[in-house]
Protein backbone atom coordinates (compact mmCIF):
# COMPACT_ATOMS: atom_id res chain seq x y z
CA UNK A 1 0.00 0.00 0.00
CA UNK A 2 1.44 3.34 -1.28
CA UNK A 3 2.17 6.73 1.73
CA UNK A 4 -0.12 9.23 0.52
CA UNK A 5 0.30 12.70 0.06
CA UNK A 6 -1.48 15.71 -0.75
CA UNK A 7 1.26 16.69 -2.72
CA UNK A 8 5.02 15.39 -3.74
CA UNK A 9 7.38 17.58 -4.79
CA UNK A 10 10.66 15.64 -7.10
CA UNK A 11 13.62 18.08 -6.19
CA UNK A 12 14.40 20.24 -3.59
CA UNK A 13 16.34 22.83 -5.77
CA UNK A 14 14.69 26.56 -5.65
CA UNK A 15 11.29 25.86 -7.35
CA UNK A 16 10.90 22.37 -5.42
CA UNK A 17 11.64 24.35 -1.91
CA UNK A 18 9.23 27.28 -2.83
CA UNK A 19 6.11 25.43 -3.86
CA UNK A 20 6.64 22.34 -1.02
CA UNK A 21 6.75 25.23 2.19
CA UNK A 22 4.06 27.47 0.12
CA UNK A 23 1.93 24.55 -0.23
CA UNK A 24 2.65 22.76 3.19
CA UNK A 25 1.87 26.40 5.16
CA UNK A 26 -1.30 26.14 3.43
CA UNK A 27 -2.07 22.99 4.55
CA UNK A 28 -1.46 20.28 2.43
CA UNK A 29 0.80 16.84 3.72
CA UNK A 30 3.67 17.30 1.12
CA UNK A 31 6.69 14.88 0.88
CA UNK A 32 9.84 16.03 -1.16
CA UNK A 33 12.29 13.81 -2.56
CA UNK A 34 15.61 15.46 -2.71
CA UNK A 35 18.66 12.71 -3.53
CA UNK A 36 21.31 15.31 -3.25
CA UNK A 37 22.15 18.62 -1.47
CA UNK A 38 19.03 20.83 -0.43
CA UNK A 39 19.01 24.19 -2.43
CA UNK A 40 19.78 22.18 -5.50
CA UNK A 41 21.67 24.19 -8.19
CA UNK A 42 21.56 28.02 -6.81
CA UNK A 43 22.66 27.41 -3.17
CA UNK A 44 25.49 24.38 -3.88
CA UNK A 45 27.06 24.99 -7.71
CA UNK A 46 25.79 28.16 -8.96
CA UNK A 47 23.78 31.71 -7.99
CA UNK A 48 25.61 31.73 -4.42
CA UNK A 49 29.02 30.45 -5.06
CA UNK A 50 29.76 32.30 -7.97
CA UNK A 51 28.09 35.43 -6.31
CA UNK A 52 30.64 34.83 -3.51
CA UNK A 53 33.72 34.47 -6.13
CA UNK A 54 32.46 37.54 -8.05
CA UNK A 55 32.34 39.22 -4.12
CA UNK A 56 36.27 38.31 -4.45
CA UNK A 57 36.59 39.75 -7.91
CA UNK A 58 35.72 42.70 -7.21
CA UNK A 59 37.97 43.08 -3.65
CA UNK A 60 40.90 42.33 -6.31
CA UNK A 61 40.09 44.99 -8.50
CA UNK A 62 39.16 47.62 -5.67
CA UNK A 63 42.76 46.98 -4.06
CA UNK A 64 43.82 47.96 -7.16
CA UNK A 65 41.75 51.22 -7.03
CA UNK A 66 43.01 51.58 -3.40
CA UNK A 67 46.40 52.24 -4.25
CA UNK A 68 45.22 54.39 -6.71
CA UNK A 69 43.41 56.39 -4.15
CA UNK A 70 46.59 56.56 -2.57
CA UNK A 71 46.45 53.92 -0.08
CA UNK A 72 50.09 52.21 1.05
CA UNK A 73 49.12 48.20 0.69
CA UNK A 74 49.74 46.76 -2.89
CA UNK A 75 46.83 44.07 -3.74
CA UNK A 76 47.85 40.12 -2.34
CA UNK A 77 46.92 36.99 -4.07
CA UNK A 78 43.59 35.30 -2.88
CA UNK A 79 43.83 32.38 -0.59
CA UNK A 80 41.49 30.28 -2.82
CA UNK A 81 41.78 27.49 -0.09
CA UNK A 82 40.69 29.51 2.88
CA UNK A 83 37.84 31.25 0.79
CA UNK A 84 37.06 28.26 -0.54
CA UNK A 85 36.67 27.01 3.22
CA UNK A 86 34.65 30.74 4.12
CA UNK A 87 32.21 29.94 1.03
CA UNK A 88 31.50 26.46 1.90
CA UNK A 89 30.82 26.94 5.91
CA UNK A 90 28.26 30.09 4.43
CA UNK A 91 26.92 26.79 1.75
CA UNK A 92 26.40 24.46 4.59
CA UNK A 93 24.35 27.20 6.79
CA UNK A 94 22.05 27.42 4.46
CA UNK A 95 21.32 24.17 3.85
CA UNK A 96 20.51 23.33 6.87
CA UNK A 97 18.13 26.10 7.55
CA UNK A 98 16.05 24.68 4.97
CA UNK A 99 16.20 21.74 6.68
CA UNK A 100 14.69 23.22 9.71
CA UNK A 101 12.41 24.82 7.68
CA UNK A 102 11.30 21.87 5.93
CA UNK A 103 10.71 19.78 9.73
CA UNK A 104 8.83 23.59 11.15
CA UNK A 105 6.79 22.47 8.00
CA UNK A 106 6.10 19.28 9.24
CA UNK A 107 7.17 18.29 4.74
CA UNK A 108 8.61 14.38 4.86
CA UNK A 109 12.12 14.60 3.59
CA UNK A 110 13.32 11.60 1.53
CA UNK A 111 16.86 11.77 0.04
CA UNK A 112 16.22 9.75 -2.80
CA UNK A 113 15.70 10.30 -6.47
CA UNK A 114 11.68 9.53 -7.87
CA UNK A 115 10.35 8.08 -10.80
CA UNK A 116 6.75 8.03 -11.91
CA UNK A 117 5.03 4.13 -12.18
CA UNK A 118 1.85 5.92 -12.85
CA UNK A 119 -0.34 9.53 -13.18
CA UNK A 120 -0.47 9.58 -9.28
CA UNK A 121 2.48 7.46 -8.08
CA UNK A 122 6.25 8.02 -7.41
CA UNK A 123 8.35 5.13 -6.69
CA UNK A 124 11.71 6.00 -4.65
CA UNK A 125 14.81 4.94 -5.18
CA UNK A 126 14.63 2.31 -2.28
CA UNK A 127 11.82 0.93 -3.81
CA UNK A 128 8.94 2.52 -2.02
CA UNK A 129 6.27 3.89 -3.91
CA UNK A 130 4.32 7.11 -2.74
CA UNK A 131 0.83 8.47 -4.41
CA UNK A 132 -0.29 12.19 -4.23
CA UNK A 133 -3.39 13.81 -5.89
CA UNK A 134 -0.67 16.51 -6.94
CA UNK A 135 2.88 16.01 -8.45
CA UNK A 136 5.20 18.39 -9.25
CA UNK A 137 8.16 18.13 -11.02
CA UNK A 138 11.24 20.61 -9.99
CA UNK A 139 14.43 18.55 -10.76
CA UNK A 140 16.36 21.26 -12.38
CA UNK A 141 18.81 20.89 -15.14
CA UNK A 142 22.33 20.22 -15.15
CA UNK A 143 25.88 21.17 -17.48
CA UNK A 144 25.34 20.23 -20.94
CA UNK A 145 28.32 17.75 -22.35
CA UNK A 146 28.72 17.65 -25.81
CA UNK A 147 29.70 15.15 -27.78
CA UNK A 148 33.32 15.72 -29.01
CA UNK A 149 36.95 13.79 -28.42
CA UNK A 150 38.03 14.95 -24.92
CA UNK A 151 35.09 16.67 -23.46
CA UNK A 152 35.95 15.15 -20.57
CA UNK A 153 39.12 16.99 -20.05
CA UNK A 154 37.51 20.18 -19.78
CA UNK A 155 35.47 20.96 -16.57
CA UNK A 156 32.16 21.88 -16.05
CA UNK A 157 30.50 24.77 -14.00
CA UNK A 158 30.03 22.46 -10.97
CA UNK A 159 33.76 21.53 -11.01
CA UNK A 160 34.98 25.11 -10.65
CA UNK A 161 33.42 25.54 -7.17
CA UNK A 162 35.52 22.36 -5.97
CA UNK A 163 38.95 23.37 -7.74
CA UNK A 164 41.67 23.50 -5.21
CA UNK A 165 43.34 26.21 -6.76
CA UNK A 166 43.44 29.13 -9.35
CA UNK A 167 43.95 28.18 -13.03
CA UNK A 168 46.93 30.26 -14.37
CA UNK A 169 45.92 29.37 -17.72
CA UNK A 170 42.29 29.11 -18.57
CA UNK A 171 39.99 28.72 -21.76
CA UNK A 172 36.16 29.23 -21.72
CA UNK A 173 33.98 27.94 -24.11
CA UNK A 174 30.24 29.33 -24.75
CA UNK A 175 28.64 33.41 -24.69
CA UNK A 176 26.49 32.98 -22.49
CA UNK A 177 25.66 33.58 -18.45
CA UNK A 178 28.44 31.12 -17.40
CA UNK A 179 31.12 31.99 -19.77
CA UNK A 180 31.23 35.45 -19.37
CA UNK A 181 30.42 35.63 -15.48
CA UNK A 182 33.34 33.02 -15.19
CA UNK A 183 35.66 34.78 -17.46
CA UNK A 184 35.38 38.08 -15.89
CA UNK A 185 35.39 36.85 -11.94
CA UNK A 186 38.34 34.69 -12.93
CA UNK A 187 40.76 37.34 -14.88
CA UNK A 188 39.59 39.52 -11.96
CA UNK A 189 41.73 37.47 -9.53
CA UNK A 190 44.19 36.85 -11.57
CA UNK A 191 43.83 33.81 -14.69
CA UNK A 192 45.00 34.55 -18.10
CA UNK A 193 41.49 33.56 -19.02
CA UNK A 194 40.82 32.98 -23.46
CA UNK A 195 36.86 33.22 -24.28
CA UNK A 196 36.04 31.18 -27.21
CA UNK A 197 32.41 32.49 -28.90
CA UNK A 198 30.56 30.28 -31.38
CA UNK A 199 28.76 33.48 -32.23
CA UNK A 200 27.82 36.34 -30.21
CA UNK A 201 28.05 37.42 -26.71
CA UNK A 202 25.14 37.13 -24.35
CA UNK A 203 22.45 37.09 -27.43
CA UNK A 204 19.40 38.00 -24.73
CA UNK A 205 20.73 41.24 -23.93
CA UNK A 206 20.89 44.92 -25.58
CA UNK A 207 23.73 44.04 -28.12
CA UNK A 208 24.86 48.02 -27.30
CA UNK A 209 25.65 47.46 -23.94
CA UNK A 210 27.28 43.69 -24.64
CA UNK A 211 29.48 45.30 -27.01
CA UNK A 212 30.59 47.67 -24.20
CA UNK A 213 31.39 44.85 -22.33
CA UNK A 214 32.72 43.05 -24.70
CA UNK A 215 35.58 46.09 -24.96
CA UNK A 216 35.61 46.50 -21.67
CA UNK A 217 36.53 42.47 -21.15
CA UNK A 218 39.30 43.18 -24.04
CA UNK A 219 40.33 46.12 -21.71
CA UNK A 220 41.22 43.86 -18.71
CA UNK A 221 43.08 41.68 -20.78
CA UNK A 222 40.18 39.00 -22.00
CA UNK A 223 41.43 37.28 -25.39
CA UNK A 224 37.90 36.88 -26.93
CA UNK A 225 37.58 34.50 -30.06
CA UNK A 226 34.24 34.51 -32.31
CA UNK A 227 33.23 32.09 -34.81
CA UNK A 228 34.82 29.03 -33.11
CA UNK A 229 34.02 25.44 -33.59
CA UNK A 230 35.48 23.36 -31.05
CA UNK A 231 36.44 20.27 -32.63
CA UNK A 232 37.73 19.08 -29.47
CA UNK A 233 40.90 19.18 -26.39
CA UNK A 234 43.68 17.05 -26.30
CA UNK A 235 46.59 16.93 -23.40
CA UNK A 236 49.80 18.03 -24.55
CA UNK A 237 53.09 18.18 -22.59
CA UNK A 238 52.33 21.66 -20.76
CA UNK A 239 48.35 21.33 -20.57
CA UNK A 240 45.44 21.20 -22.54
CA UNK A 241 45.06 22.03 -25.98
CA UNK A 242 41.68 23.00 -27.66
CA UNK A 243 41.00 21.98 -31.51
CA UNK A 244 39.22 24.65 -33.45
CA UNK A 245 38.12 23.89 -36.45
CA UNK A 246 38.12 27.41 -37.68
CA UNK A 247 41.49 28.60 -36.25
CA UNK A 248 43.39 25.94 -35.53
CA UNK A 249 45.17 24.62 -32.32
CA UNK A 250 44.61 26.88 -29.34
CA UNK A 251 46.20 26.85 -25.80
CA UNK A 252 47.91 25.22 -24.24
CA UNK A 253 45.55 25.80 -21.29
CA UNK A 254 45.94 24.38 -17.46
CA UNK A 255 41.48 24.30 -17.77
CA UNK A 256 39.02 24.48 -19.65
CA UNK A 257 35.82 25.03 -18.78
CA UNK A 258 32.65 24.24 -20.83
CA UNK A 259 29.79 26.83 -20.44
CA UNK A 260 27.58 25.63 -23.39
CA UNK A 261 24.48 25.64 -21.83
CA UNK A 262 22.20 23.11 -19.31
CA UNK A 263 19.94 20.47 -20.18
CA UNK A 264 16.85 19.35 -17.76
CA UNK A 265 16.82 16.32 -15.70
CA UNK A 266 13.89 14.89 -17.31
CA UNK A 267 15.56 11.83 -18.84
CA UNK A 268 14.87 9.19 -15.72
CA UNK A 269 11.61 10.47 -14.23
CA UNK A 270 9.74 7.63 -16.53
CA UNK A 271 7.50 10.33 -17.50
CA UNK A 272 6.00 7.94 -20.14
CA UNK A 273 4.64 6.17 -17.27
CA UNK A 274 2.14 9.12 -16.28
CA UNK A 275 1.99 10.40 -20.12
CA UNK A 276 3.96 13.82 -19.27
CA UNK A 277 5.18 15.01 -22.58
CA UNK A 278 8.51 16.94 -23.37
CA UNK A 279 10.13 19.07 -25.66
CA UNK A 280 12.87 18.21 -28.10
CA UNK A 281 15.52 19.12 -25.51
CA UNK A 282 13.92 17.30 -23.12
CA UNK A 283 11.94 19.94 -21.30
CA UNK A 284 8.82 19.69 -19.67
CA UNK A 285 6.02 21.04 -21.24
CA UNK A 286 3.88 23.07 -19.07
CA UNK A 287 1.35 25.60 -20.04
CA UNK A 288 1.08 29.16 -18.40
CA UNK A 289 -0.14 27.57 -15.06
CA UNK A 290 2.62 25.10 -15.12
CA UNK A 291 0.49 22.29 -15.66
CA UNK A 292 1.74 19.82 -17.73
CA UNK A 293 0.17 17.51 -20.20
CA UNK A 294 -1.21 15.06 -17.64
CA UNK A 295 -3.78 16.52 -15.25
CA UNK A 296 -2.26 16.63 -11.34
CA UNK A 297 1.26 16.81 -12.35
CA UNK A 298 3.05 20.14 -12.56
CA UNK A 299 6.41 21.24 -13.27
CA UNK A 300 8.70 24.72 -12.12
CA UNK A 301 11.90 25.97 -12.52
CA UNK A 302 15.05 24.78 -14.82
CA UNK A 303 12.87 21.90 -16.27
CA UNK A 304 10.55 23.67 -18.03
CA UNK A 305 13.10 25.59 -20.11
CA UNK A 306 11.48 28.86 -19.03
CA UNK A 307 14.02 31.89 -17.70
CA UNK A 308 16.23 29.79 -16.26
CA UNK A 309 16.38 31.53 -13.07
CA UNK A 310 16.41 31.21 -9.08
CA UNK A 311 13.75 33.50 -8.44
CA UNK A 312 11.78 32.90 -11.32
CA UNK A 313 12.02 29.39 -10.45
CA UNK A 314 10.62 30.53 -6.74
CA UNK A 315 8.12 32.99 -7.71
CA UNK A 316 6.35 29.85 -10.00
CA UNK A 317 6.48 27.30 -7.55
CA UNK A 318 4.84 29.83 -4.58
CA UNK A 319 2.08 30.84 -6.98
CA UNK A 320 1.52 27.26 -7.88
CA UNK A 321 1.25 26.52 -4.47
CA UNK A 322 -1.26 28.93 -3.97
CA UNK A 323 -3.51 27.62 -7.00
CA UNK A 324 -3.36 24.57 -5.94
CA UNK A 325 -3.77 24.60 -1.87
CA UNK A 326 -4.03 28.27 -0.96
CA UNK A 327 -7.63 28.68 -2.48
CA UNK A 328 -6.32 30.99 -5.25
CA UNK A 329 -7.60 30.10 -8.86
CA UNK A 330 -6.03 32.84 -10.41
CA UNK A 331 -2.55 32.77 -9.15
CA UNK A 332 -0.06 31.94 -11.93
CA UNK A 333 3.48 33.63 -12.35
CA UNK A 334 3.46 36.37 -15.35
CA UNK A 335 7.16 35.82 -17.01
CA UNK A 336 6.82 39.06 -18.80
CA UNK A 337 9.69 41.68 -17.37
CA UNK A 338 11.75 39.47 -15.78
CA UNK A 339 14.74 41.26 -14.54
CA UNK A 340 17.95 39.76 -14.42
CA UNK A 341 22.14 40.55 -14.17
CA UNK A 342 24.99 39.18 -15.92
CA UNK A 343 27.08 39.55 -12.65
CA UNK A 344 30.15 40.45 -15.14
CA UNK A 345 33.20 42.92 -14.21
CA UNK A 346 31.14 45.54 -14.38
CA UNK A 347 27.25 44.23 -13.73
CA UNK A 348 24.85 44.63 -16.71
CA UNK A 349 21.50 44.12 -15.78
CA UNK A 350 18.26 44.21 -17.54
CA UNK A 351 14.49 44.22 -17.13
CA UNK A 352 12.17 44.54 -20.05
CA UNK A 353 12.55 44.47 -23.86
CA UNK A 354 16.24 45.28 -25.54
CA UNK A 355 16.36 47.80 -28.34
CA UNK A 356 16.19 45.36 -30.85
CA UNK A 357 13.27 43.73 -30.27
CA UNK A 358 11.29 46.91 -29.07
CA UNK A 359 12.23 48.38 -32.52
CA UNK A 360 10.19 45.61 -33.95
CA UNK A 361 6.93 46.27 -31.71
CA UNK A 362 7.05 49.53 -31.65
CA UNK A 363 9.02 50.81 -34.97
CA UNK A 364 8.75 55.15 -34.83
CA UNK A 365 6.66 55.11 -32.03
CA UNK A 366 9.94 54.17 -30.07
CA UNK A 367 12.21 56.71 -28.09
CA UNK A 368 15.33 55.85 -27.15
CA UNK A 369 17.36 57.97 -24.02
CA UNK A 370 21.08 57.01 -23.40
CA UNK A 371 23.49 58.22 -20.71
CA UNK A 372 27.33 57.54 -20.65
CA UNK A 373 29.58 58.32 -18.04
CA UNK A 374 32.35 57.88 -15.69
CA UNK A 375 31.29 56.99 -12.28
CA UNK A 376 32.96 59.67 -9.46
CA UNK A 377 34.60 56.44 -7.73
CA UNK A 378 37.16 55.98 -11.23
CA UNK A 379 36.63 59.36 -12.33
CA UNK A 380 38.75 60.37 -9.14
CA UNK A 381 41.66 58.63 -10.25
CA UNK A 382 41.36 59.70 -14.33
CA UNK A 383 40.78 55.69 -15.12
CA UNK A 384 37.90 55.64 -17.25
CA UNK A 385 35.30 52.51 -16.57
CA UNK A 386 32.26 53.87 -17.94
CA UNK A 387 28.89 53.12 -17.30
CA UNK A 388 26.10 53.63 -20.12
CA UNK A 389 22.20 53.33 -19.77
CA UNK A 390 19.53 53.18 -21.71
CA UNK A 391 16.01 53.88 -21.34
CA UNK A 392 13.21 52.24 -23.80
CA UNK A 393 10.00 54.09 -24.54
CA UNK A 394 6.91 53.47 -26.06
CA UNK A 395 4.05 55.81 -27.30
CA UNK A 396 3.04 59.03 -27.17
CA UNK A 397 2.54 58.71 -23.51
CA UNK A 398 6.08 57.49 -23.48
CA UNK A 399 5.42 54.28 -21.38
CA UNK A 400 8.85 52.37 -20.46
CA UNK A 401 9.14 48.98 -22.60
CA UNK A 402 13.27 48.40 -21.68
CA UNK A 403 16.09 49.55 -18.73
CA UNK A 404 19.39 48.30 -19.43
CA UNK A 405 22.58 49.26 -17.53
CA UNK A 406 26.05 48.34 -17.69
CA UNK A 407 28.18 49.14 -15.26
CA UNK A 408 29.18 49.67 -11.42
CA UNK A 409 26.23 49.31 -9.01
CA UNK A 410 24.01 48.37 -12.25
CA UNK A 411 23.50 44.96 -10.10
CA UNK A 412 21.43 46.63 -7.46
CA UNK A 413 19.56 49.55 -9.44
CA UNK A 414 16.85 47.37 -11.21
CA UNK A 415 15.19 45.93 -9.27
CA UNK A 416 13.11 48.81 -7.76
CA UNK A 417 12.37 50.10 -11.57
CA UNK A 418 10.80 46.30 -12.15
CA UNK A 419 8.57 47.03 -9.41
CA UNK A 420 7.85 50.09 -11.27
CA UNK A 421 7.36 48.78 -14.84
CA UNK A 422 4.92 46.14 -13.55
CA UNK A 423 2.76 49.55 -12.32
CA UNK A 424 3.14 51.10 -15.82
CA UNK A 425 5.97 53.35 -15.12
CA UNK A 426 6.42 56.01 -17.39
CA UNK A 427 9.23 58.54 -18.54
CA UNK A 428 7.29 61.36 -17.40
CA UNK A 429 7.17 59.38 -13.55
CA UNK A 430 11.07 59.29 -14.15
CA UNK A 431 11.44 63.46 -14.76
CA UNK A 432 9.22 63.91 -11.82
CA UNK A 433 10.96 62.16 -9.16
CA UNK A 434 14.22 63.55 -7.52
CA UNK A 435 17.35 62.38 -8.06
CA UNK A 436 19.73 60.87 -5.39
CA UNK A 437 22.64 62.69 -5.18
CA UNK A 438 25.97 62.08 -6.11
CA UNK A 439 25.37 58.08 -7.16
CA UNK A 440 25.44 56.48 -10.79
CA UNK A 441 22.00 55.57 -9.91
CA UNK A 442 20.66 59.17 -10.20
CA UNK A 443 21.39 59.66 -14.26
CA UNK A 444 18.41 57.09 -14.69
CA UNK A 445 16.11 59.55 -13.82
CA UNK A 446 18.15 62.77 -15.19
CA UNK A 447 18.06 61.36 -18.53
CA UNK A 448 16.56 63.98 -21.69
C1 LIG B 1 26.99 28.62 -12.27
C2 LIG B 1 25.55 29.10 -12.20
C3 LIG B 1 25.28 30.37 -11.74
C4 LIG B 1 23.96 30.82 -11.65
N1 LIG B 1 23.75 32.09 -11.22
C5 LIG B 1 22.49 32.55 -11.11
C6 LIG B 1 22.24 33.84 -10.61
O1 LIG B 1 23.17 34.59 -10.27
N2 LIG B 1 20.95 34.25 -10.50
C7 LIG B 1 19.91 33.44 -10.87
O2 LIG B 1 18.76 33.86 -10.74
N3 LIG B 1 20.11 32.21 -11.35
C8 LIG B 1 21.37 31.73 -11.49
N4 LIG B 1 21.60 30.47 -11.94
C9 LIG B 1 20.43 29.63 -12.34
C10 LIG B 1 19.76 29.01 -11.10
O3 LIG B 1 20.73 28.35 -10.34
C11 LIG B 1 18.67 28.04 -11.54
O4 LIG B 1 17.77 28.71 -12.39
C12 LIG B 1 17.90 27.48 -10.35
O5 LIG B 1 18.76 26.86 -9.43
C13 LIG B 1 16.83 26.49 -10.83
O6 LIG B 1 16.15 25.92 -9.73
P1 LIG B 1 15.33 24.55 -9.91
O7 LIG B 1 14.61 24.34 -8.64
O8 LIG B 1 14.57 24.57 -11.17
O9 LIG B 1 16.44 23.43 -10.11
P2 LIG B 1 17.66 22.99 -9.17
O10 LIG B 1 18.04 24.03 -8.22
O11 LIG B 1 18.69 22.46 -10.10
O12 LIG B 1 17.06 21.78 -8.29
C14 LIG B 1 16.71 20.55 -8.85
C15 LIG B 1 16.91 19.49 -7.80
O13 LIG B 1 16.26 18.29 -8.27
C16 LIG B 1 17.00 17.17 -7.81
N5 LIG B 1 16.64 16.02 -8.65
C17 LIG B 1 17.08 15.71 -9.89
N6 LIG B 1 16.50 14.55 -10.31
C18 LIG B 1 15.67 14.14 -9.32
C19 LIG B 1 14.77 13.03 -9.16
N7 LIG B 1 14.63 12.10 -10.10
N8 LIG B 1 14.07 12.94 -8.02
C20 LIG B 1 14.19 13.86 -7.05
N9 LIG B 1 15.02 14.93 -7.14
C21 LIG B 1 15.74 15.06 -8.27
C22 LIG B 1 18.46 17.63 -7.95
O14 LIG B 1 19.30 16.90 -7.08
C23 LIG B 1 18.37 19.12 -7.58
O15 LIG B 1 18.72 19.36 -6.24
C24 LIG B 1 22.89 29.97 -12.04
C25 LIG B 1 23.15 28.67 -12.48
C26 LIG B 1 24.47 28.23 -12.56
C27 LIG B 1 24.74 26.83 -13.03
N1 LIG C 1 23.38 35.76 -13.37
C1 LIG C 1 22.45 34.87 -13.65
O1 LIG C 1 21.26 35.11 -13.47
C2 LIG C 1 22.85 33.54 -14.22
C3 LIG C 1 24.17 33.12 -14.15
C4 LIG C 1 24.50 31.87 -14.68
C5 LIG C 1 23.53 31.09 -15.27
N2 LIG C 1 22.25 31.53 -15.32
C6 LIG C 1 21.19 30.72 -15.96
O2 LIG C 1 21.70 29.45 -16.34
C7 LIG C 1 21.49 29.25 -17.73
C8 LIG C 1 22.62 28.43 -18.29
O3 LIG C 1 23.81 29.22 -18.44
P1 LIG C 1 24.80 28.96 -19.65
O4 LIG C 1 25.74 30.10 -19.72
O5 LIG C 1 25.33 27.58 -19.55
O6 LIG C 1 23.83 28.91 -20.90
P2 LIG C 1 23.36 30.02 -21.94
O7 LIG C 1 22.22 29.42 -22.63
O8 LIG C 1 23.23 31.35 -21.29
O9 LIG C 1 24.60 30.10 -22.94
C9 LIG C 1 25.08 28.98 -23.64
C10 LIG C 1 26.15 29.46 -24.59
O10 LIG C 1 26.81 28.34 -25.14
C11 LIG C 1 26.99 28.57 -26.53
N3 LIG C 1 27.15 27.26 -27.18
C12 LIG C 1 26.25 26.27 -27.28
N4 LIG C 1 26.79 25.22 -27.94
C13 LIG C 1 28.07 25.58 -28.25
C14 LIG C 1 29.14 24.93 -28.93
N5 LIG C 1 29.01 23.71 -29.43
N6 LIG C 1 30.31 25.61 -29.07
C15 LIG C 1 30.45 26.85 -28.58
N7 LIG C 1 29.47 27.51 -27.92
C16 LIG C 1 28.30 26.87 -27.77
C17 LIG C 1 25.76 29.35 -26.95
O11 LIG C 1 25.99 30.03 -28.16
C18 LIG C 1 25.59 30.29 -25.76
O12 LIG C 1 26.40 31.42 -25.92
C19 LIG C 1 21.39 30.65 -18.32
O13 LIG C 1 20.62 30.66 -19.50
C20 LIG C 1 20.74 31.43 -17.22
O14 LIG C 1 19.34 31.38 -17.35
C21 LIG C 1 21.89 32.74 -14.81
Amino acid sequence: MADSFDLIVLGGGSGGLAVAVRAARHGARVAMLEPGALGGTCVNVGCVPKKALWYAAQLAQEQRLALDYGFASSPGALDWEHFRQLRQDYIDGIRQRYAARLADAGIQLLAETGRFVAADTVATSSGNELRATQIVIATGARPRRLELPGFELGLVSDDIFALRSLPRRIAVVGGGYIAVEFAGLLRALGSDVTLHVRSRLLSGFDAELVDALEQRMLAQGIAVTHGVQVAGLRRADDGIVLDDAVSGECGPYDAVLWAVGRVPNSERLDLDAAGVRVDDEGHVIVDDWQNSTTPGICAVGDVTGREELTPVAVAAGRNLADRLFGGQPESRLDYENVPSVVFAEPPLARVGLTEAQAQELYGDGLRVYRSRFTPMQWALTGHGSKTIMKLLCAGDDERVVGIHVFGAGADEMLQGFAVAMRMGLRKRDMDSTVAIHPSSAEELVLMS
